[in-house]
């Protein structure tokens, strides 16, 4: 289990404090926040990218971030897609897994990325160079390289950027997969289209603070069956009340 705490991180005016979060085996987490709401931020200091207060702990190991060991094992352990594409354009896909292969040391077998390669119709672009491709086939690349890792824990910030609605619907089918083998994911989207049906634990957060973190359970027996947008504007109801007042004065003809 991944187990991330941030007691504080402040850029300027954004604060993101008190934050507690897990990622179980075996689960989906989802996080869901407004631009700016501290998404990125709260992934970024999990993988040791920017310096924060507060622990990270996998499989009950506490790391540090210093020590090489600690960051052999927490990358062994744990596949990042980033929210921007970041491949090295000038090599072919075919060419690019094959570096990520050696450089990361992947034991999946030869069949497992041909597999995510046909699932995520990339066949016809696996020669191409990769800076020829489009924007939605390189996010395809840098999905597919992140899965075929086979690691225990996917943390994936807005997949579904650039993906066309099969890709879409392929990548939610594998996530769920992936969950059923005991691979625990956290996913942070805007896409409340693609997060429903698809979390076991949900995260919001706004301006910096968790505003809920509940099990799928939970949010039944205290919302009942709600559609995962209705539980968005539910939990940021002071929000939405602001932005109804807001519309209320929105009138083309000024009168
Ligand atoms: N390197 C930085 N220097 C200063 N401020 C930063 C830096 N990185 C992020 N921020 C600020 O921290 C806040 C949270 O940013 P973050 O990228 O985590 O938000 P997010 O929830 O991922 O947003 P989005 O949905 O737009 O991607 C924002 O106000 C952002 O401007």
């Amino acid at each position: 289990m991944i187990s991330l705490y941030i007691k504080q991180k402040k850029y300027n005016s954004f604060e993101l404090k008190d934050i507690a979060m897990k990622v179980k085996p075996g689960e989906i987490n989802l996080l869901l926040g407004h631009n700016g709401a501290g998404k990125t931020t709260i992934i970024k200091s999990m993988f040791g990218l920017i310096e924060f207060e507060g622990e990270i702990m996998l499989n009950n190991r506490k790391l540090s971030f210093d020590s090489q060991d600690d960051v052999d094992y927490f990358k062994n352990q744990i596949a990042y897609l980033p929210d921007n594409i970041s491949l090295l354009d000038y090599l072919t896909p075919t060419e690019y897994f094959q570096l990520m292969k050696s450089a990361n040391g992947i034991v999946t077998e030869r069949a497992y990325l041909e597999n995510l390669i046909e699932i995520f119709n990339l066949e016809k672009y696996v020669h191409v160079p990769i800076r020829n491709l489009s924007h939605g086939n390189k996010k395809k690349t840098q999905i597919v390289c992140q899965l075929f890792r086979g690691t225990n824990f996917l943390v994936f910030d807005e997949p579904t950027n650039g993906l066309d609605p099969d890709m879409i619907i392929t990548l939610k089918r594998v996530l769920g997969k992936l969950k059923d083998q005991g691979v625990g994911v956290l996913i942070s989207t805007h896409d409340l289209n693609f997060g429903k049906n698809l979390f076991d634990n949900i995260v919001i957060l706004r301006d910096g603070s968790i505003k809920l973190n509940s099990t799928k359970e939970e949010v039944k027996s205290k919302f009942g069956n709600i559609l995962l947008e209705d539980l968005y504007t539910k939990v940021n109801k002071d929000y939405y009340k602001y932005i109804e007042g807001l519309l209320d004065e929105l009138n083309i003809s000024g009168g």
